[in-house]
């Protein structure tokens, strides 16, 4: 594609320089720069792209998007928005992917993950062929694929969506992070359904106040467009039950379709029966009603199927068969995952990293527990530290056995995490152990017949994050070698 062609997208972009170079690939990262790259400068948290593109130049970029003056030999597009430019540009050169894939993006503070491979399993189960994008990976198909963000950036998603129409992908599941709607990763992202799961605290270091974070997330429902033509027609899935439902309806123009247990819902869960098997439940939608039974267990995961189901009405499946495919699904990987080594009690290792999910799994698992609760649990350095107390408190309310730990520190003193912990309880035993085996062990150790160990936390995460150094970790492996070498 010729540069002139792709500017065309960018109508008041400014052309420092008159060639009109073959552009063979877009990237904003100096490493993956080849021949014929068009090279858009990125301001960073740690580096400022400008003060690569010299460098990009010397490896082969033959155009620069900048925002700054930068001194090249190659045409100069100005722009004042170099990452706004990034998506309108990577969306043209890979032909407007997006418009092409019947894309359901997913936000929510917990849940994403959880309904983004539910959704995904009914449709692969409806024959079709789906892509999934979000904190565990990027699928094609049956190939997956490393992520570093449960969004991508706008450049890497572009991509990713244009291999997913070469593979002829029907239908593509994504989680969309607040991050990446405030930072802008999904503009040029056509979406055909938006999915709100809920809204609780999680990320005020970076969104500061809840309100912020509820606009953040609130722009997915507010770009998403008012196509009410019957081939392309937009949908909102909102929880009935979350009061920030209300505000993204006020600022969306789509199709509202809502789910829930308690308040009005269209699609609405009733007669809901749980065992330590899974759940049952008769639905009511607006197509007619059906019993629905999951391998999972908890009240959030009756939503997380509410959502799904309502996303599979959306798209114009039956009922029928959302409905057996929700009933072969078997959980996702470090999900309320089970570390079965044949020992005497259950043993769980969650994701709850926040202090909704954590108050969810525990309450779940203490209905499960005939005796102790014990919860291995740390909060994550360089991230939200009010919630710190706040889950520290949780725990000891749910859990006989509360076992505070270290998650990932990153730059942070772990005894300092601690410390934030520790000052949530004031009236209830709990135990420190500093090093994340130790606990676990101690836990694993501790339990006896009819008593439950949730390690909760880092669920698939599979390294531990301390300073500078990222160290191999996997709870689940950790549990399985303290139930073989139990004492
Ligand atoms: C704070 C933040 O969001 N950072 C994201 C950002 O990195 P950054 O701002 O540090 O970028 P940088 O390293 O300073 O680089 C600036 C520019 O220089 C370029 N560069 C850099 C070095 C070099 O040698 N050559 C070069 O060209 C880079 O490619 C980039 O274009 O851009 C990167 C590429 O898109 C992201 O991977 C990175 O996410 C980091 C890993 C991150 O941890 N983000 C978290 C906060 C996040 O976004 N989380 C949400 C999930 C939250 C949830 O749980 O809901 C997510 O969606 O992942
Ligand atoms: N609908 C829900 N409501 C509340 N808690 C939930 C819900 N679904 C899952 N959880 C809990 O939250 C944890 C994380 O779930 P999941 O990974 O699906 O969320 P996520 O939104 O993708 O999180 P992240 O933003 O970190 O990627 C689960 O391990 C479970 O404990
Ligand atoms: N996406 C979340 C994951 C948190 C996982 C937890 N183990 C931690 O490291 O805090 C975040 O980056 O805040
Ligand atoms: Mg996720």
């Amino acid at each position: 594609m010729k540069l002139h062609s792709l500017l065309e997208y960018l109508p008041f972009a400014k052309q420092i320089g008159d060639h009109n170079p073959e552009i063979l690939s877009i990237e904003q990262d100096t490493r993956k720069v080849m021949e014929g790259t068009l090279f858009i400068c990125i301001k960073g948290s740690i580096f400022d792209g400008h003060t690569f593109a010299q460098a990009a130049v010397e490896k082969g970029a033959v155009a620069i998007v900048a925002s700054e003056p930068v001194k090249v030999d190659v045409p100069v597009i100005s722009v004042p928005d170099t990452n706004r430019a990034m998506a309108i540009l990577a969306d043209a050169f890979y032909g407007h992917p997006s418009q092409k894939l019947y894309l359901i993006g997913i936000t929510g503070t917990n849940g994403k993950t959880s309904v983004s491979h539910m959704v995904q399993h009914i449709f692969n189960e409806g024959k079709k062929k789906t892509g999934l994008i979000g904190t565990l990976y990027t699928k094609i198909g049956e190939d997956t694929f490393e992520t570093k963000n449960t969004t991508p950036d706008s450049l890497t998603l572009q991509k990713t969506y244009h291999q997913m129409v070469r593979s002829i992908t029907d239908v593509v599941s994504m989680e969309v992070s607040s991050h990446a709607l405030v930072n802008g990763r999904v503009w040029g992202s056509d979406f055909d359904v938006a999915v709100f799961t809920n809204l609780t605290q999680d990320h005020l270091d970076y969104h500061k106040t809840m309100d912020e974070y509820k606009q953040a997330k609130g722009l997915l429902f507010s770009r998403l467009g008012n196509k009410y033509d019957t081939k392309h027609p937009k949908f909102a899935v909102l929880n009935a039950d979350d009061d920030a439902s209300s505000y993204y309806e006020s600022i969306t123009s789509a199709h509202i379709l809502k789910y829930g247990i308690e308040q009005a819902a269209d699609v609405k869960a009733f007669d809901i029966q749980f065992s330590n098997k899974g759940t049952t439940y008769s639905v009511k939608t607006p197509v007619g009603e059906s019993v629905v039974h999951v391998n999972l267990v908890g009240i959030f995961n009756v939503y997380n199927t509410l959502a799904t189901i309502a996303v599979g009405l959306c798209y114009g499946l039956p009922l029928a068969d959302i409905v057996t495919g929700l009933s072969t699904f078997q959980g996702v990987p470090g999900r309320f995952e089970l570390v079965n080594e044949h020992q005497e009690f259950p043993v769980i290792v969650d994701y709850a990293h926040t202090p909704d999910s954590l108050e969810n799994v525990l309450t779940t698992v203490q209905s499960m527990a005939k005796g102790r609760v014990f919860v291995v649990v740390g909060c994550g350095g360089d991230r939200d530290k009010t919630k710190r107390p706040i889950m520290a408190q949780i725990a000891c309310q749910y859990a006989t056995d509360p076992i505070f730990t270290s998650d990932n520190p990153r730059s942070e003193d772990p005894q300092a995490i601690l410390k934030d912990m520790e000052a949530g309880v004031t009236d209830k035993q709990y135990k420190v152990i500093i090093d994340r085996k130790d606990a676990i062990k101690y836990a694993i150790n501790e339990a006896g017949k009819d008593d439950i160990v949730l390690i909760a936390g880092k669920g698939h995460e599979t390294y531990q994050i301390i300073g500078e150094q990222v160290l191999d970790f996997d709870d689940r492996l950790v549990a399985r070698e303290a139930i073989r070498n139990r004492v």
